[in-house]
């Protein structure tokens, strides 16, 4: 009998569902795969911004990690929200060990500007973490940051993907456009060529959790068994509906609808 395609987040919370292990448990789930999580803060917070962090003890954390990879069977795995040093190197001890994609989403500061990791993690995470990366997603600040370099065109874009995987050792870059002007435009470099990948600009406010959703179908995509450039490709139709068809819940940036490729569910929403 075919296996079911299992995938791992390891992330903090958003209790109002639109961000974080929330959001990516709901796209495994809406991409038919077997989807589990380790819990690294529990955020409080809503589409209008983060009230209150509380972290998970890191032996906690290791303890979370364990019982999965003793037990389950992970063929891709994705890390948001690490937001402290000790915690990314308990996630890296682990990692070692475990033999599956590795997507990282740079979570570093929330849509609504409230900083999610501390900074001396940063650092680490950019020195030990970047490295055993599949793929990493930033967003143009994130990518700004790795890189030391303002992002303000498509060709800073491109030149910032270049640098994450040539310079700092990922595996590949998605760089995202999302915080750019005009299309919806992200860039891909595996380490030998660039893709696009474009969309309409949608005009919504509702983008809390794109990014924790679009890494997320990546990660889904890959446990698949896709290719890199096929599971980019698939994720980046799943945000985009999600975006066009987001619900207006919530007194800020609203979340994204999951449901939105879902033939029967999709009708009903336009
Ligand atoms: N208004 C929008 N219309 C269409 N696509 C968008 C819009 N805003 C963001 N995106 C897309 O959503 C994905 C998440 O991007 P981004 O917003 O840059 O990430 P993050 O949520 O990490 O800040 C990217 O594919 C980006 O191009
Ligand atoms: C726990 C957690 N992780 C990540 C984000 C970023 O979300 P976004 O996808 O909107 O950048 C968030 N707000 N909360």
């Amino acid at each position: 009998m075919k296996q079911i395609p299992c995938a791992l987040t390891i992330a903090g919370t958003d209790p109002s569902g639109g961000a974080g292990v929330q959001a990516d448990l709901k796209t495994f789930q809406e991409l038919k795969v077997y989807g589990m999580s380790a819990i690294t803060s529990i955020v409080a917070q809503n589409t209008t911004g983060v009230r209150d962090v509380h972290h998970i003890p890191v032996e906690m954390i290791r303890q979370q990690l364990q019982s999965v990879s003793e037990d389950m069977p992970i063929h891709a795995l994705k890390t948001g929200m690490i937001a402290q040093k000790n915690m990314m190197e308990a996630f890296k001890e682990w990692l070692e060990k475990v033999d599956a994609f590795y997507v990282m989403d740079p979570v570093m500061v929330a849509q609504s500007g409230d900083p999610l990791i501390e900074s001396e993690s940063r650092e680490y995470l950019k020195k030990q973490l970047l490295p055993l990366t599949t793929l990493v997603t930033p967003n143009i600040p994130e990518a700004e940051h790795l890189t030391g370099e303002t992002i303000e065109t498509e060709e800073d874009m491109k030149m910032a993907a270049k640098h994450i995987v040539t310079d700092l050792g990922a595996g590949a870059a998605l760089v995202k456009g999302g915080h750019l002007n005009g299309k919806a435009i992200d860039y891909l470099f595996d380490g030998s060529r660039i893709q696009s990948f474009e969309t309409e600009r949608i005009d919504s406010a509702n983008t809390h959790g794109t990014g924790c959703t679009y890494s997320a179908a990546i990660t889904a995509n890959l446990s698949r068994g896709h290719s890199l450039g096929k599971a980019v490709e698939e994720a980046k139709y799943y945000v985009t509906e999600a975006i066009r068809y987001s619900f207006d819940l919530g007194k800020g940036n609203g979340p994204t609808n999951h449901f939105a490729v879902r033939e029967e569910v999709f009708n009903k929403w336009l």
